[in-house]
């Protein structure tokens, strides 16, 4: 039986499936920890790879794709050492950077227009801003800038390259042209260091020194949208450590408000997407609050129709949409009748759903159509978050079988890089 592999580099953890090439079939799976924080070494990376794929995970594996949380920043220098741990897509210190940059080139729809987003503290093209303004010596030694999928990509391979997908979360590629903005990157950072090549979506990155093909990888929110098939009228919410709400366009759908980013898809698409901070995390932080398991957190929340009046914002980690990056999060409303632990876990779900509600809300403001919801990530195994997500989206929302949709897609795209044809499955 031939196979394909698919590795899914997320946030908070590495997955990989193993896959029968003909059917799609998972045959074999395997994870591992990230380390928590901001800023991560991507040595951390190639430690969870190995650790995922241990014990011959991917033994008879013809084919691999590689599917990485977006916009983090990788640094190499001359001698392709990382020259400073990564600054990932959830750290806010770039905010001033990207208010900075907006200003800079006249304004959000100068943005929107030119790479179709407008900046905030996620993007790649405000770090490397505050690389050169607050760590000059470190930036002066950058020689090559990449993203997370592209590191593991050239570390499997030794190809520095890219896909659309991914490039297009930079802030200094333009998927309507197809072309890095060279003058962009030259404004945030100065110069224009080495990029990776940009493949097309079947075109493979190259060989592992064991001659395993590896395909040209993409973003993880791309990569979940292959792995699902998203076809027209489809929305994802992806509730991961960021809550994300993405559909497929056909073309791209800037929006001056910088809610909705135009990111490119893997397939020659455009992805545009909504994108929280503060998801899956802020249910195992009111767990952990309230000194109970998940599942107990659902019960409670399941166990009252409304939380009561209470009003979770659940702003933890600062927010991104809305563009908050230094706010904190607040409990409303309370009084002594309505502070039950139920209503606050309730109230947690509320809050959470409510903000990719929102996003939801700035997509179909682009002109995208939701005609179903397709709920995936870690945070939609919660019965909770099933059951009162319907409610918040107003539209019928299904739950796939649970799986590791990022990694699945990640198959697919190295199955199609390998066959030369996408996989029917
Ligand atoms: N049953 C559940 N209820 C709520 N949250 C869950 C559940 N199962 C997993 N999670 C959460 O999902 C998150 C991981 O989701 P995942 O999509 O893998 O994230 P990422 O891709 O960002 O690493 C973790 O924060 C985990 O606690
Ligand atoms: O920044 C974005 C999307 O623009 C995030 O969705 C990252 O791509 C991280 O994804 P997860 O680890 O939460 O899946």
């Amino acid at each position: 039986m031939a196979l394909v592999a698919g590795v899914d580099s997320s946030t908070q953890s590495t997955k990989v499936v193993v896959c029968d090439a003909e059917t799609g079939q998972i045959v074999r799976e395997g994870r591992a920890a990230h380390p928590d924080g901001t800023e991560v070494h991507p040595d951390e990376w190639w430690r969870a790879f190995q650790e995922a794929t241990a014990d011959g995970l991917l033994e008879g594996v013809a084919s691999i794709g590689v599917g990485g949380q977006q916009h983090g920043m990788v640094t190499l220098d001359e001698h392709d050492e990382v020259v400073r741990p990564a600054l990932l897509w959830n750290d806010t210190r770039s905010a001033k950077a990207a208010e900075d940059l907006i200003a800079e080139l006249g304004g959000p729809h100068e943005w929107a227009t030119a790479v179709g987003l407008v900046p905030v503290a996620s993007f790649t093209v405000t770090k490397l801003r505050w690389l050169a303004e607050h760590e000059p010596d470190l930036a002066s030694r950058v020689a090559t800038v990449m993203l997370p999928h592209d590191w593991l990509t050239w570390k499997l391979t030794g190809e520095v390259v890219t896909d659309r997908g991914d490039a297009s979360g930079t802030g200094y590629y333009s998927a309507a042209q197809g072309v890095y903005r060279e003058d962009l990157l030259t404004k945030a950072f100065g110069r224009v260091p080495r990029l990776p090549r940009v493949l097309a979506p079947d075109e493979p990155a190259g060989r592992t020194p064991d001659g395993v093909l590896v395909s040209a990888g993409t973003g993880d929110n791309m990569a979940a949208a292959l792995g699902l098939g998203l076809g027209v009228g489809d929305v994802v919410v992806s509730i991961g450590t960021s809550g994300t709400v993405f559909g497929v366009a056909g073309e791209i759908t800037p929006d001056d408000s910088g809610a909705v980013a135009g990111f490119a898809d893997a397939t020659g698409n455009f992805l545009p997407l909504v994108c929280t901070l503060n998801a899956a995390r802020v249910l195992t932080a009111t767990a952990g609050m309230l000194g109970v398991e998940l599942s107990e957190l659902d019960a409670m929340a399941l166990s009252v129709k409304d939380a009561g009046g209470l009003e979770f914002v659940p702003y933890l980690d600062g927010e991104r949409t809305p563009n908050l990056p230094d706010a904190t999060g607040s409990l409303l409303n309370m009084r002594r009748d309505n502070m039950t632990p139920q209503n606050v876990a309730r109230a947690a779900v509320e809050g959470m759903l409510g903000g990719l509600g929102a996003g939801l809300s700035a997509l179909r403001a682009v002109g995208l159509e939701a005609q179903r919801i397709l709920l995936i990530g870690g945070g939609a195994r919660s019965a909770a978050v099933q059951a009162i997500a319907p409610e918040v989206f107003g539209v019928p929302v299904e739950v796939p079988a649970a799986a590791e949709y990022v990694a699945l897609g990640a198959a697919r795209q190295a199955a199609w890089a390998w066959t030369g044809q996408q996989p029917t499955w």
